[in-house]
């Protein structure tokens, strides 16, 4: 990062006024009598009508369009364990995303748990405040445990957007590489570095897809993950490769696949280089990729590169999905999201890039040229504004399909075709997992 862009981070940060978000009040507060309905004694009724019937907190309170952002601070970006405190910007960031994409409103959480129990205890307590929760920059494997515990113990959809945000937008993205690389999923040599909450989650939702374990080399601090070594939990276990292969540059020889989701600079010139013909090369650490675009670009001129940053092409990043897996959830009040609903959303995701791009979308992103399915151009932008719709109605819809949603398809949503493929996904995903 230059610091002129450290610099005006600050200042954006810091001015008019400390911090990106402020609570708005919706309703008239002017007179004596709005204060008797917002307050004592009007307030008393909805209270006793939620008592008697808490579904009514949807229709008396925000719950339904309120998201909980809840951190412990330990996998702040690829900033490592900074604390709770210093999580706070990138969860008032995430409320700011869920705002200006999917009109949600977002509670920050910052957590000060010192082990998972206490973490999972915290957020069941509040849970009630929320219509969802999004946990937030949890590292592995702690993040497993925590998000099946709280899935467990709420009746509101749970999801870890480290997890499962970033292996969506990372499978829809790869899926479009492959096919403009003329590649196939069950022929690619696939290397993973970084085997936690978006690693493993990633990789998972590939074999979903139909990738096989035995395409995979998953590398972590210690090297390739083998069957050899003893230090393994169970999640990177599942992952563990009959190799003699030990570490990143090994591993990586005549690979067709790179996703980094580690940390700065780790894969060098040279190891890119040893790649198989028309690579691929998602180096999705944040805010400093595993390799810089330039340097790839440097050295290879046949692949196809993409980061988790909003200042290159290709940006693969899981605010891409985030706010409207939201979205559709809440709107048919689905009580879990399920990986039917998130291949709905790969499958949502992945086809709008291949549609013709708006002129709005250029404006936004202050460029004469004009965007179009092709290596440069392998998703959606995040400010396009097609994505709301068309990713929340088919999460929407994958929700009603598998019995989690308590409420029927929006009427404003688009109109439900004959044969939407929906049935396929959730063929494949439940034939697959
Ligand atoms: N673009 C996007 O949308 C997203 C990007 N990310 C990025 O992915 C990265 C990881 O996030 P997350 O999975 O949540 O974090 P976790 O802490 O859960 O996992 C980090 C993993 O990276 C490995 N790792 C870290 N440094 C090295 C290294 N020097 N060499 C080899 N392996 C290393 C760790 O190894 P070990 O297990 O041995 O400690 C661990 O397996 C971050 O940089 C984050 O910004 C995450 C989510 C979304
Ligand atoms: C994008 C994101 O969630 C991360 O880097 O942690
Ligand atoms: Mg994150």
């Amino acid at each position: 990062m230059t610091q002129e862009l450290k610099e005006s981070a600050l200042a954006y940060h810091s001015e008019p006024r400390p911090g990106k978000l402020c609570i708005q009040i919706t309703k008239p507060t002017e007179t004596q009598r709005d204060l008797a309905l917002a307050y004592t004694p009007g307030v008393a009724e909805p209270v006793r009508q939620i008592k008697a019937d808490p579904e009514l907190a949807y229709q008396y309170t925000l719950k339904g369009n309120l998201v909980g952002v809840i951190t412990n601070g330990t996998a702040v970006l690829g900033l490592g364990n900074v604390g709770p405190l210093a999580a706070k910007p990138v969860m008032e960031g995430k409320a700011v995303l869920f705002k200006q994409f999917a009109d949600i409103d977002v509670f920050d959480i910052e957590v000060n748990a010192s082990n998972p129990q206490a973490f999972i205890n915290t957020v069941a307590r509040i849970a009630p405040t929320f219509g969802g929760i999004n946990l937030e920059d949890i590292k592995g494997p702690q993040c497993f445990e925590i998000e099946q515990a709280l899935i467990e113990r709420l009746d509101i959809p749970v999801f870890h957007d480290d997890q499962h945000g970033t292996a969506i937008i990372t499978v829809a993205a790869l899926l479009n590489a492959l096919e403009l690389q003329g590649k196939n999923l069950d022929e690619i040599k696939v290397v993973c570095l970084g085997a936690g909450a978006a690693g493993i989650a990633s990789m998972r939702l590939l074999i979903a897809m139909g990738l096989r374990r035995d395409q995979i080399y998953m590398i972590d601090r210690e090297g390739v993950i083998h069957t050899g070594r003893a230090d393994l939990n169970p999640y990177k276990f599942a992952f563990a490769a009959e190799t003699q292969k030990r570490t990143l540059a090994e591993a990586i020889e005549g690979a067709d696949v790179f996703i980094g989701v580690s940390g700065a600079n780790l894969l060098s010139a040279r190891m890119l280089q040893s790649m198989n013909d028309k690579p691929i090369v998602f180096a999705l650490s944040n805010p400093d990729p595993e390799i810089s675009p330039e340097i790839a670009h440097s050295v290879r001129d046949d692949l196809i590169m993409a980061t988790g940053r909003s200042d290159y092409p290709n940006q693969v990043n899981n605010v891409l999905c985030f706010p409207y897996i939201f979205r559709g959830a809440l709107d048919v009040r689905a009580t879990r999201i399920n990986q039917e609903m998130m291949i709905a959303a790969v499958m949502a995701i992945r086809d709008l890039a291949k549609q013709p791009v708006p002129e709005i979308i250029s404006k936004a992103y202050d460029t004469d040229k004009s965007f179009s399915f092709g290596s440069e151009y392998i998703l959606p932008k995040p400010m396009d504004p097609r994505l709301k719709m068309v990713v929340s109605s088919a999460v929407a819809q994958a929700a009603i399909t598998t019995g989690v949603a308590k409420l029927p398809y929006p009427s404003h949503y688009p109109k439900l075709k004959e044969d939407n493929g929906l049935k396929q996904e959730t063929h494949l995903a439940t034939d697959l997992a």
